[in-house]
């Protein structure tokens, strides 16, 4: 995987020709708003003035959660094989929004049949368990992929994702906890609690080795795909809260990788919103889904379809013989 201590770049030439082009378009400067700095965003990472999105890669990554079985989620463990039955008969909620954004979607068991060790009572992985799911994740990105959507399936893992928060930014665990997949107040409470005696428990550690402390086997790889994207310049759609607390564990090693990452979408999941300011990353819908999966990423695809569509379609005033600002 190389040293994450230097990253490539965004290509600079191609910025600035997209940035030319958009003050060129038949629109007064600035107001197709976010959808401008979209078009550029993809133009500087995908290197081309008119950047595409013909290849888009999703990758579902289904993990298995020890603290599963005591009782942090509103849904049985036995969900996260379920569900991977279904993402595989087409009958998830991803399997639809993937199709409909017009991304390629594969679902990838991390480590199926082996959970993590429930992070209550020690280390959830060793760290050649970490690294060998990281490289799982690592080695699915097509590197062709001119954008990445990601998405995760695992009971329990907004816990996992809750702790990661706790401990990369070692603030209270009632900060990171929320409701997951529908617990109640008592519910959250109770797993603010455990976040709390994790950081009671666990000393401070690098980003890496916290992951290996709480992290999920999907959240692992999900970091791994992330740095496989990033090493190959391939701009990151961010879904949720678990997603992104994937995220968080490549800012806090290198600040640098959230310059290649957009937030598809503000989750309903309480603390999505603080681990989005602590990213730096405004999102782009705000339907309060709460399912992950990769949904609200995908969602997010059309959007930028129509950033690609005005930035490459639009006429120049010079070609549409339409006067500019300063004529
Ligand atoms: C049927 C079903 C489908 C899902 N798809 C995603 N999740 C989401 O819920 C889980 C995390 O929430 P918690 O930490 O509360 O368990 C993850 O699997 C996540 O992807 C689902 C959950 C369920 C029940
Ligand atoms: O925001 C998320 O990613 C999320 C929220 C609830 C359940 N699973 C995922």
């Amino acid at each position: 995987m190389h040293s994450l201590a230097s990253l490539p770049e965004e290509d600079t030439l191609a910025r600035r020709a997209a940035l030319e082009r958009q003050r060129q378009l038949t629109k007064p400067e600035g107001s197709l708003g976010r959808l401008e700095a979209l078009a550029v965003w993809l133009a500087s990472w995908q290197g081309r003035e008119i950047p595409s999105l013909e290849r888009v890669q999703a990758l579902v990554f289904v993990g298995w959660h020890g603290i599963a079985d005591k009782g942090y989620s509103a849904y049985p463990a036995a969900v996260t094989g379920q569900m991977l039955a279904n993402f595989r008969a087409g009958g998830a909620a991803i399997n639809q929004l993937s199709a409909l954004g017009g991304a390629q979607l594969s679902v990838v068991p991390i480590l199926e049949g082996q959970s993590t060790a429930p992070f209550d009572e020690g280390p959830a992985m060793s760290t050649a368990c970490c690294l060998q799911a990281m490289q799982m994740g690592f080695e699915a990105v097509d590197p062709q992929a001119q954008l990445l959507v990601l998405g995760e399936m695992g009971i329990g893992n907004t816990s996992s994702a809750a702790a990661l928060c706790t401990l990369l930014f070692d603030e209270p665990g009632e900060l990171w906890a929320g409701a997951g997949t529908g617990l109640d107040k008592a519910g959250v409470a109770r797993k603010a609690d455990l976040l709390e005696s994790v950081r009671q428990r666990v000393a401070k550690l690098n980003p890496l080795a916290i992951l290996a402390e709480v992290g999920g086997h999907e959240i692992a790889a999900m970091a791994g795909a992330m740095i496989a994207a990033r090493q190959a310049r391939i701009p990151l759609l961010l879904d949720g809260f678990v997603v992104c607390a994937a995220a968080a564990v490549l800012q806090a090693i290198n600040p640098a990788f959230t310059a290649a990452m957009v937030a598809g979408h503000r989750s309903a999941e309480m603390a999505h919103t603080r681990l989005l300011e602590r990213l730096g990353l405004p999102p782009l819908l705000e339907l309060g889904l709460r399912l992950g999966e990769g949904s609200g990423a995908a969602l997010a695809l059309p959007l930028l379809r129509a950033a690609i569509a005005c930035h490459a379609g639009m006429a120049t005033f010079a070609e549409a013989g339409v006067s500019d600002r300063d004529a």
